[in-house]
């Protein structure tokens, strides 16, 4: 489980024997064809997967570059990539024949799915949610709720993703023998980040066999929005071995990438160290301490990032960059304007980014990028910056 120095396993005692017989339990499942059997049918008849892959034309010709294709995963049921994992996840809590699912949130996206599929197999859900987010995600609170999740708000710290997760990782070690924790991104102990990035993939396989029938050939550059890295790891991990595409996961700039920390940059801005399990970069003080970080979007608002991300980053396989929350507010309202696609604040951090290098491409050259979840649980917000609420 680990990615050169990064990954791993730091949890207290109490959770390694939970911790090992669910690493068993997946790696039984990789190997079981009934496993991805049921995957395959729940992605296909539940999820509705395969998700589009759309060629952007008017995006394309208002940026006058490269080629824009879009990974429609907004698309999915409950409007983001999230399901794809957490169906994973919510089979292997059966047949270790765990009741009780628990799961952080930030954007509600991860929440919102966890609790759907808990509905679909009638398992009890309980959702750890920032307060700060409970706020500015109010539509998926109500989503939760009414599927039968109780929705439990944090008010530690800045109220946001990485305090949810403080109280998931607590509740769990006091609950091992009945409960599951489904983690909603590439962080955590081994096995998480392999399992969730492993789960994520099938958006990057899907994207690979549409690409070759759109186009005859493989994308020249693959683009994703980065909070922990799940939708950017599943988007990238079928292409690593593919070195003529290039890879660019895109940070939180938040207000700007500077010594004031008002950003979720964790590569870009931060640096080597521990956190809810795994070594990883994160945005620390000169004691160690974990910051808060700052975005405007909940889901990009996390001050660490998947440890195979920050191994990537080390060996140069991906390129990292930070989009801040004017950019980001900006590809917002030109994804609306240009497509007729309200995107959630996160994947518009990728796609501002796409604003930037596009123009100075050639038009044969193809971009493919993740629309990895829809805007609807970010409109208020956004017409309020907008100055129309
Ligand atoms: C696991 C906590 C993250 C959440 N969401 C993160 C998120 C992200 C960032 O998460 P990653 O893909 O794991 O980097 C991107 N796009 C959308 C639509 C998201 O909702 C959540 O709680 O919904």
């Amino acid at each position: 489980g680990r990615f050169g120095i990064f990954g791993g396993r730091f949890v207290s005692e109490t959770l390694m024997p939970l911790i090992l017989s669910l690493e068993e339990e997946y790696d039984r499942a990789k190997d079981d064809p009934s496993f991805w059997a049921e995957m395959e049918d729940l992605w296909t008849h539940y999820v509705g997967r395969p998700s589009p892959l759309y060629y952007a034309e008017r995006l394309t010709q208002h940026l006058g570059g490269a080629k824009v294709y879009l990974k429609r995963d907004e698309l999915n049921h409950t409007g983001a990539h999230k399901i794809n994992n957490v169906l994973g996840q919510i089979i292997l809590a059966r047949r270790m024949g765990k009741t009780r699912i628990i799961a952080e949130t930030g954007a509600g996206q991860h929440g919102v799915a966890t609790a759907t599929v808990c509905a679909k197999f009638g398992l009890k859900c309980v959702v750890y949610m920032g307060a700060h987010d409970v706020e500015r995600q109010a539509p998926n609170v109500f989503r939760m709720r009414l599927l039968g999740a109780e929705v439990i708000p944090v008010t530690s710290g800045r109220g946001t993703l990485k305090d949810a997760m403080n109280d998931a990782l607590r509740d769990w070690v006091t609950n091992v023998r009945d409960t599951f924790y489904c983690i909603g991104t590439v962080a955590g102990p081994h096995p998480y980040p392999a399992m969730v990035r492993d789960f994520q993939s099938i958006i990057g396989k899907e994207a690979k066999e549409q690409m070759m029938a759109a186009e005859g050939r493989l994308p020249d550059t693959i683009i994703a929005a980065i909070g922990g890295g799940s939708n950017a790891m599943g988007l990238f991990h079928p292409f690593l071995d593919d070195k003529e595409v290039r890879i660019i996961g895109v940070e939180a700039g938040g207000k700007g990438v500077n010594e004031k920390m008002e950003h979720c940059a964790s590569l870009t801005g931060g640096r080597p160290g521990v956190l809810h399990g795994n070594r990883t970069y994160l945005l620390q003080d000169d004691d160690g301490q974990i910051l808060e970080g700052y975005s405007i979007s909940a889901g990009l608002d996390y001050p660490g990032i998947g440890p195979e991300h920050s191994w990537l980053h080390e060996v140069g396989r991906a390129e990292y960059v930070a989009i801040t929350d004017a950019e980001a507010l900006e590809a917002f309202q030109l994804c609306c304007a240009t497509e007729g696609i309200i995107p959630a604040l996160e994947p518009c951090h990728a796609l501002a980014h796409v604003m930037k290098i596009v123009p100075d491409l050639p038009a044969d050259h193809i971009i493919c990028m993740n629309m990895c979840g829809r805007g609807d649980k970010d409109v208020q917000t956004v017409a309020k910056h907008l100055g129309f609420d």
